[in-house]
Order: structure tokens, then C-alpha cells, then sequence
């Protein structure tokens, strides 16, 4: 499976909509703390706009509501792989990934067989608090060897000026949040992140 080598994060339906028409192939849907009818209202929304745009939309955390809503890819962390049924989230056809942070989690994720792994945070990051220090691009380079040949997503602290970077080392996407969404000008910035990634799609 190949990934889009730029991978967008947002925490609503509204961001979708505002950049996914850009030409944003790859973006997860991560919302904390609303009700299920919100959650369910916000994924409907988020399908509607990734259909239309071809765009590959991943739900991050809640499993089910993805599954009720027919969306086909989620995003676990090893939290949320404690509460998941890895069998009926297949069942579903739905693929996953997820989220690593050390070795020991590595392994964790490995033997669930995920659709990719994700390593972070790279860099710091101001999006939330982590109890993990920044891993560098050395340890990516490390998760390469680990993970082929399944697609590595490199996240944390990321920005264009970065992205060189974690490709060189191994990463085959850059998940972004911040660089984005706190940009003075979201729809440049994400058309910035386009053009960059662009050698690697
Ligand atoms: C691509 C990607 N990588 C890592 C995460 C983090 O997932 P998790 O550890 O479950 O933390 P929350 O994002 O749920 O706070 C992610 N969402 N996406
Ligand atoms: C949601 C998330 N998960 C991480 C991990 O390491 O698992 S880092 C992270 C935040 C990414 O946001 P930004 O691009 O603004 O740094
Ligand atoms: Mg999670």
C-alpha cells in the first residue's frame, strides 16, 4: 500500500473542507471530547468532501463510528488499540495504522499487522503534551529497517523546511498539524506542503 507522502491532520470537518479542495490526498480526521452525534455529524461531513476530492480519509480514534459510517481507514494509538477489536475492524475492511513511540510499542504495533506505523514526535511539538522526547531522524532511519515493507509516517514538529529530512531518512509520510493550522495562511501553507512533497508522491 502507498501512502500520499503528505499527510494532512485536522481536528474538524471545516478544515476539510477548506483544504482538502487544494489537492490534499491524505488527511486524518483527529477530534478529542465531542458527543457521538457531533463525531458521527463531523465524519459524514468529512466523507462527503474526501469523496468528491479523492481523497484517502483516516479516522482517528474512534473505531466504530468509522465503521458505522462505512469510512475504510482509522488511526490507533497503543491506547486505543488496548479498546480495539482488531478483528472486526477487519471484518469491516477497514485498514489502520498506528501510532509508535519506543521499542517496546513498535513491537506492540507490529504484531497487530497494521496498514502502516507512524513514528513520532520527531521533532518537539506544541500541538500536545508527550512524554516521549524528540526521536530524530536517526531513530527513523532505525524504523525503516523495522518496519518494511510496511509505509512509515514520520509526525511531530514537522514543517516544509523539514520534510528533506525525514524522507531522506526513511519516512514514506509527513503527518502535520500545527505548521498548518496555526499558519497565518492555512490554504498557501498546504499548497506549499503540496509542491514540496511532491517529489516523493
Ligand atoms: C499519523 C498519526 N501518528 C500518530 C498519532 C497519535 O495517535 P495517538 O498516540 O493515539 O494520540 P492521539 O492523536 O489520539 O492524541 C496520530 N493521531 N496520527
Ligand atoms: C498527534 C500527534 N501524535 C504524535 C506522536 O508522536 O504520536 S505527535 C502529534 C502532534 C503533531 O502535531 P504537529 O505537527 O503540530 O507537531
Ligand atoms: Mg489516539
Amino acid at each position: 500500500m502507498k501512502l500520499d507522502p503528505f499527510y494532512l491532520i485536522v481536528d474538524s470537518a471545516q478544515w476539510i473542507e477548506r483544504l482538502v479542495p487544494l489537492g490534499v490526498k491524505l488527511v486524518q480526521l483527529r477530534i478529542k471530547e465531542r458527543s457521538d452525534e457531533d463525531l458521527r455529524g463531523e465524519i459524514r461531513r468529512a466523507t462527503a468532501v474526501c469523496a468528491a476530492h479523492q481523497c484517502q480519509l483516516i479516522v482517528n480514534d474512534y473505531w466504530r463510528l468509522a465503521i458505522e459510517e462505512g469510512c475504510d481507514f482509522v488511526h490507533l494509538g497503543q491506547e486505543d488499540l488496548a479498546d480495539a477489536d482488531l478483528r472486526t475492524i477487519r471484518a469491516a475492511g477497514l485498514k489502520h495504522g498506528i501510532s509508535t513511540h519506543d521499542e517496546a510499542e513498535l513491537e506492540t504495533a507490529l504484531a497487530a499487522e497494521p496498514d502502516y506505523v507512524a513514528l513520532g514526535p520527531i521533532y518537539p511539538t506544541i500541538l500536545k503534551k508527550m512524554k516521549w522526547a524528540p526521536q530524530g531522524l536517526t531513530r527513523l532511519s532505525t524504523w525503516r529497517e523495522r518496519v518494511t515493507p510496511l509505509p512509515l509516517v514520520a509526525i511531530g514538529g514537522l514543517n516544509p523546511e523539514r520534510i528533506d529530512g525525514v524522507f531522506a531518512h526513511g519516512a514514506d509520510s509527513a503527518a502535520v498539524v500545527t505548521d498548518i493550522t496555526l499558519n497565518a495562511d492555512p490554504e498557501a501553507r498546504t499548497k506549499e506542503w503540496i509542491r514540496k512533497t511532491a517529489a516523493w508522491r
